[in-house]
């Protein structure tokens, strides 16, 4: 029995019900936990089945199917010789659990159920699981037929224990249950559990990394330990991109680090680490005592197999991995990274033959075309690192076997191939620049561009209503009516989604590219857009994926200035400094839309609200007293000086305006496009931020009217102040 022991863990992009294929990535994560002389291997929650099946859980096929892979698994020799920690659903007296089935050469030891469920923002565990709540408690699981001629018994473990090899004891706990107050590492870690697991199936959001990992090397410092984190890595069919990252931590330093993002089917992440610095770190004085007084005792399943053994002690050749420090992306590199990765997965995923963006020049379309351009570089590199994998999908993809099997050299080439772009202008609304920029970037990321003008169908859709009723609407600029004014500008944005989808589905035949197939059309409304409803229902907004839309202006606007320079698109320049603007109006010498000016808030602004809002929990009245110590502070004690300076009457006005447009555009959400989920602060209405569509008028409001007694208290303070 030795103290140098190699454990692994793992990053895997299961895709949900694909059987057959989850399993093979399991296995092969197994060989290479093997390679690699490991003797622990844990894997991400859920693996079998794929963390987002959703109310697939809810059909007893997804329970039957996941116990014949485990079958298989089981019976595969190739993986035995190593302590396995699996994740799948299991039906235990007519129960459903999220569970970790820890076996050993074909025969299982234990199944762990989870204890604490994640149910908040995307997640609904507890619709779909019940929570195993008897801590440290076990019974008896009877075995299904197909397991119990395998396990040479009907009955196998369920409930909360660990297990006990001839040098240490590990548990394991599930994702969400490091984010409680009350881990279950902390009670395993005071009863001598020297290893942990965990199975994660966690979602990518930008700057969530630090949390994660905070929680992971917290929880080690304090209780001592090695912790290995194994993470579901990409798109599984859902809006969420889960980012791997399979780490090993020993008593609060990170040894091994895997990749947040990238097109690995399979990472593992191994480390060989001394027992006896976990046993040394536990034996301060003060943890002792607390490990001493802890009444919480574990059951524990005892297996002779050995994690390490004598040998290794006395071989020179094996060390302690030494600590690293950990690698976190910049915001920037995390939507490149993140949007690119998604999008490559969504892609060969759908079978579908590329994408198509309607480029209108300004910055959103812009983002997106640059996180399409993004996937392109990304697929490259992996190509150049002779990912086999990614080098079939590029092949079945972008049709590279038709042509004599020659992959693409640039991220342009493979742009080209799988990436349109389609500027679709007005002669009177759109602007020289904005055809120029748009131009300008696709040649420079080498999309096939399209450039054509929308004007006869315009006017032969707007002369339906001339013709058939005699009425001819106007812009405002023209003399029109709001009413007349908003249905021209719909009009055209509708047009326009007419359009791509018309040449999304025709482009890749009209090309003559082999096997023809359709473009996925991306959306570009990014999330102050959606929130505000500044965008016309069914328009370009309407789209089959938005990479961009629970992203803020802010944000994009980094990701462009970074990529101005990291991905060499000078071009990009252009594009931060022209004036947001829809076009949707024509253009006068007097008069030229703009986006803040018409939505009577600046981005900065929204982004401030849309915050407030879903992570702060405000509603309007909560909202005006946040803002109102916010922005009408005396100029010098601002914390923050970049906050804009309003009156109290100016913040009640601005919130109230911002409520009043949200509640009356609240069922655009209803119909929004799937957007990837990258923020806590999204307005997802169908997966994310679930509100009513249908709200009574805001003006008119019991809340409006707090704000204005509210108001009303704080003018006669600082009149009777000023006197
Ligand atoms: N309570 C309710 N429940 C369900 N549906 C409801 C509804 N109230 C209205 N509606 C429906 O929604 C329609 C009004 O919404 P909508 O048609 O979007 O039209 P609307 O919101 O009136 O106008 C679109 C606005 O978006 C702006 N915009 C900005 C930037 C870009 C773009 C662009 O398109 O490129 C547009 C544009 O300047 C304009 O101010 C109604 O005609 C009705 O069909
Ligand atoms: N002239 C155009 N050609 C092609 N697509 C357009 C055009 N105008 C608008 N679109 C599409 O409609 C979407 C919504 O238009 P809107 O004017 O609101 O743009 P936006 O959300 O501010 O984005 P952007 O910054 O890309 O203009 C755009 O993101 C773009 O995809
Ligand atoms: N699957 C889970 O338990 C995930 C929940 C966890 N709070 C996370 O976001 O990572």
């Amino acid at each position: 029995m030795g103290h140098l022991v190699t454990v692994a863990t793992c990053s895997l992009n299961q895709w949900v019900l694909d059987w057959e294929g989850n399993l093979s990535r399991i296995i092969e994560s197994i060989h290479q936990a093997k390679a690699a002389g490991a003797r622990l291997r844990v894997g991400p929650e859920l693996e079998i089945c794929g963390y987002s099946s959703l109310d697939h859980f809810h059909e007893l096929d997804v329970y039957t199917h996941s116990l014949e892979m485990l079958r298989r698994l089981l019976l595969d020799e190739s993986t035995h010789g190593i302590l396995l920690d699996v994740g799948m659903p299991v039906l235990h007296r007519n129960l459903r659990y999220n569970c970790r089935v820890i076996c050993l050469d074909g025969k299982i030891l234990l199944i762990r159920p989870k204890m604490w469920l994640a149910n908040d923002g995307n997640y609904r565990e507890m619709r779909h699981f019940t929570p195993w709540m008897r801590p440290r408690e076990t019974e008896l699981f009877h075995l299904p037929k197909m397991l119990a001629d395998l396990q040479g018994d009907t009955h196998v473990l369920f409930g909360d224990a660990v297990i006990s090899t001839p040098e240490t004891a590990f548990g394991a706990e599930t994702c969400e249950e490091l984010f409680t107050p009350k881990a279950p590492h902390i009670d395993m870690a005071l009863d001598g559990v020297e290893v942990i697991t965990n199975s994660s199936g966690s979602h990518f959001t930008l700057r969530k990394l630090d949390t994660r990992l905070q929680l992971i090397l917290e929880a080690t410092r304090k209780s001592g330990g090695v912790y290995l984190y194994a993470n579901q890595q990409g798109c599984d069919g859902e809006r969420l991109y889960f980012d791997g990252c399979a780490m090993i931590i020993v008593n609060g330093d990170v040894v091994a680090q895997g990749s947040q993002f990238s097109l690995n089917d399979v990472e593992v992440v191994t480390a060989t680490v001394d027992l006896d610095e976990v046993r040394s770190y536990r034996a301060a004085m003060s943890r002792g005592m607390q490990a001493a007084a802890s009444t919480a005792r574990y059951q524990r399943i005892q297996t002779p197999f050995e994690l390490s053994s004598e040998d290794d002690d006395s071989d020179i050749t094996k060390a302690p991995t030494l600590p690293i420090q950990p690698h976190y992306h910049s915001v920037e590199e995390e939507i490149a990274l993140c949007g690119g990765c998604y999008l490559w997965d969504y892609l060969r995923r759908s079978g579908t033959a590329g994408y198509l963006v309607p480029l209108s020049g300004g910055i959103d379309s812009c983002a997106t075309a640059v996180i399409v351009y993004s996937m392109c570089r990304i697929v490259l590199q992996a190509l150049h690192d002779g990912n086999a994998q990614v080098a079939e999908d590029v092949k079945r993809i972008a049709r590279y076997a038709g042509e004599g099997g020659v992959l693409p050299k640039t991220p342009q080439e493979l742009c080209n191939q799988v990436f349109t772009t389609l500027y679709m202008g007005m002669k009177k609304q759109s602007s020289r620049e904005t055809r120029q920029r748009a131009a300008d970037l696709a040649a420079a990321i080498g999309s096939y561009h399209v450039d054509l003008d929308i004007d006869d169908v315009y006017e032969a859709q707007k002369r339906l209503v001339v013709g058939t009723v005699g009425f001819e609407p106007r812009f405002k600029v023209e003399g029109g009516s709001e009413q007349e004014n908003l249905t021209l500008q719909c009009l055209q944005a509708r047009i326009r989604m007419v359009t791509a989808y018309e040449f999304g589905q025709i482009l890749p035949t009209a090309r003559k590219r082999p096997g023809g197939g359709s473009l996925l059309v991306l959306g570009s409304a990014n999330v102050g857009e959606g929130l505000r409803g500044y965008l016309t229902k069914y328009d370009c907004s309407s789209a089959d994926i938005n990479p961009i839309g629970s992203i803020d202006k802010a944000d994009l606007k980094r990701f462009i200035a970074w990529a101005e320079k990291n991905f060499d698109l000078p071009c990009l320049h252009d594009f931060l400094t022209a004036v947001p603007t829809a076009e949707l109006e024509p253009i006068t010498q007097d008069y030229a839309q703009s986006d803040e000016a018409d939505m009577g808030m600046t981005y900065q602004e929204l982004t401030i609200f849309g915050r407030l809002r879903k992570l702060n929990k405000l509603g309007p009245f909560g909202m005006f007293q946040r803002l109102v110590h916010d922005w009408s502070i005396d100029r010098e004690h601002k914390a923050d000086d970049d906050a804009p300076y309003y009156t109290p009457a100016q913040v009640a006005e601005k919130v109230k305006k911002f409520f009043h447009f949200y509640a009356i555009n609240r069922h655009k959400m209803t119909t929004l496009t799937p957007a990837l989920h990258c923020n806590d602060y999204s307005p997802d209405d169908n997966r994310f931020d679930l509100r009513p569509f249908l709200y009574p008028p805001f003006w008119k409001s019991w809340s409006f009217k707090r704000i204005d007694m509210e108001l009303e208290k704080i003018e006669k303070k600082r009149a009777s102040k000023k006197q």
